[in-house]
């Protein structure tokens, strides 16, 4: 009782248990994790307490409260709750489960890191463009015609780019070891359950639940273990001179390569930039922005598909742009001349909202939230798939209709698919210039037709899991030909 006083107003608790009972009915009831949290926050109000057991954790489910805790107040509520699954494998290291001052400097190197291959020449754009072509001409020489499998397609994709920017590799159809890679990331994310990540790590690394950490993390040790194999042989061609190191570096490795020699150089002291903490920085980087990507992307082209009079008018915006610029393809310098793309993009990002449940973080001092007080040590987050579906904000939110945010366009900054505050995406740059050149492309050069006259439905297939995981289907890709061009 007293406990529940110092936290925002919830369902009542039972021992041991606390809310399971309650979220799980919901859950079970509405047929979804975030239409189960809908349900709650109805009764309770846009920030509510849930306990797992005996961890009171509390939920946002409002944009203003999100901006007014995350934006106004950031440094109270920027620190990671991870004592869980999160930091399993990572065990402090990273950027997604540290804190402090580890934290602050890896996260600030990697975004650095991106910015910079963002600038001058521009890399992120040559590379996100060499990998499209590459990739459509793979599929097309190989099947006669464009036909793809969407999540295979965008995985490959997705993953090359993300790859040539952090190892300067790509990854090739018939690879072997992306195959298992894939499967293997496959496995962990639709086992890995909110459970898990409340689990606490010493319970975790028992024997008592290795029967369940042998399912779920021993696919992302493998993935570690292959990150690890990708940084050595990189480490190993700079050794033997076939790979020099000058300037920035020309990926993520030889970057963090540099600042390990020039942190030498300084006489610094206890460095956090070593061996073993590249292989968690990469390894955090390519899990955060391959799956997240990808996943988008095979939502983007589903949408698409069952809205073809998206795809002509985008056609049109973009001829008009390209046709003027003397160009062939859509550039990331149309962005600011693209307002339907940009709408397209954000509606998709909307009624995607590819995380059930955010990422948490824990409060490190008592303080308010939308008038009611919260308690240090709890764990909270911001539910951003609450946000996107909240129907004052997003009248109609099942319909997918880029036309909002044309219509209103201070709908745009209650769109928060990388979250807000201190804690939000470091790839976000990234994942903008990957998500604009691939679809405003795709949408200029091909038209998009179902495979077997079948349209996929905007529905998940994994209503239960941590992420929204899209349908599975193929498409046809038709070139619109030089005509047009
Ligand atoms: C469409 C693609 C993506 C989406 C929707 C997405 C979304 C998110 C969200 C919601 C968070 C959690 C923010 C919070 O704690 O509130 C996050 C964190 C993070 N993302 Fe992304 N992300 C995407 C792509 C990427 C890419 C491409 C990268 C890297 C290259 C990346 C790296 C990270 C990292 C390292 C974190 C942890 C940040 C921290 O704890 O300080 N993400 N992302």
């Amino acid at each position: 009782y007293t406990s529940r006083r110092k936290n925002p107003y919830g369902p009542f608790p039972l021992p041991i248990i606390g809310n399971l009972h309650q979220l799980g009915y919901a859950v079970w009831k509405t047929g979804g994790i975030v239409s189960g949290f809908q349900e709650i926050r109805k009764r309770y109000g846009n920030v509510f307490t849930l306990w797992f057991g005996p961890l009171p954790t509390v939920y946002i489910a409002d944009y203003a409260v999100a901006h007014e805790t995350h934006v106004k107040r950031a440094n109270t509520f920027s620190a990671r709750w991870a004592i869980g699954g999160l930091n399993y494998i990572r065990e402090g290291r990273g950027i997604i489960g540290s804190n402090g001052e580890f934290w602050r400097e890896h996260r600030r190197f990697a975004l650095q890191t991106l910015r910079n291959f963002g600038l001058g020449k521009n890399v992120m754009e040559e590379r996100i463009m060499e990998e499209f072509y590459y990739r459509i001409t793979d599929f097309q020489s190989q099947n006669g015609e464009i036909i793809v499998h969407a999540g295979t397609f965008f995985d490959l994709l997705v993953g090359s780019i993300i790859n040539k920017l952090l190892v300067s590799e790509r990854f090739e159809k018939d690879d072997e070891e992306f195959e298992k890679l894939k499967n293997n990331l496959a496995r962990a994310f639709e086992s890995l359950s909110i459970i898990d990540a409340f689990t606490p790590l010493p319970l975790l690394k028992s024997r008592f639940m290795a029967w369940r950490t042998k399912k779920v993390f021993a696919p992302l040790d493998f993935v570690l273990k292959m990150t690890e194999k990708t940084v050595q042989k990189k480490i190993a061609a700079v050794k033997n001179g076939d790979v020099e190191l000058d300037g920035d570096g020309d990926d993520f490795v030889e970057a963090f390569l540099i600042k390990m020699a020039k942190d030498n150089k300084d006489g610094v002291k206890n460095s956090s930039f070593t061996l073993d903490t590249l292989t968690i920085d990469i390894y955090d980087l390519w899990l955060a922005g391959q799956e997240t990507t990808s996943t988008t992307l095979t939502w983007a082209c589903a949408c698409l598909l069952n809205n073809p009079h998206v795809v002509r008018k985008l056609r049109e915006e973009l001829l008009g742009v390209t046709r003027a610029a003397g160009r062939e393809h859509v550039s990331l310098t149309d962005r600011t001349i693209t307002p339907y793309l940009n709408a397209t993009i954000n509606e998709v990002q909307r009624i995607s909202s590819i995380l059930n449940v955010n990422l948490f973080r824990v409060m490190e001092e008592d303080t308010i939230i939308d008038g009611q007080p919260i308690s240090s040590g709890t764990v909270f987050t911001t539910q951003l798939a609450m946000i996107h579906t909240d129907e004052t904000l997003f009248k109609d939110h099942e319909q997918f209709d880029p036309e909002r945010f044309i219509d209103d366009t201070g709908l745009e900054k209650k769109l928060i698919p990388f979250g807000i505050g201190k804690r939000s995406c470091p790839g976000e740059s990234l994942a903008r210039a990957e998500l604009y050149l691939i679809l405003g492309n795709l949408a200029l050069k091909y038209d998009l037709e179902p495979v077997g006259g079948q349209v996929p439905l905007i529905k998940t297939s994994s209503p239960f899991g941590l992420m929204k995981r899209p349908p599975n289907y193929s498409v046809r890709l038709v070139p619109v030909g030089d005509k047009l061009l």
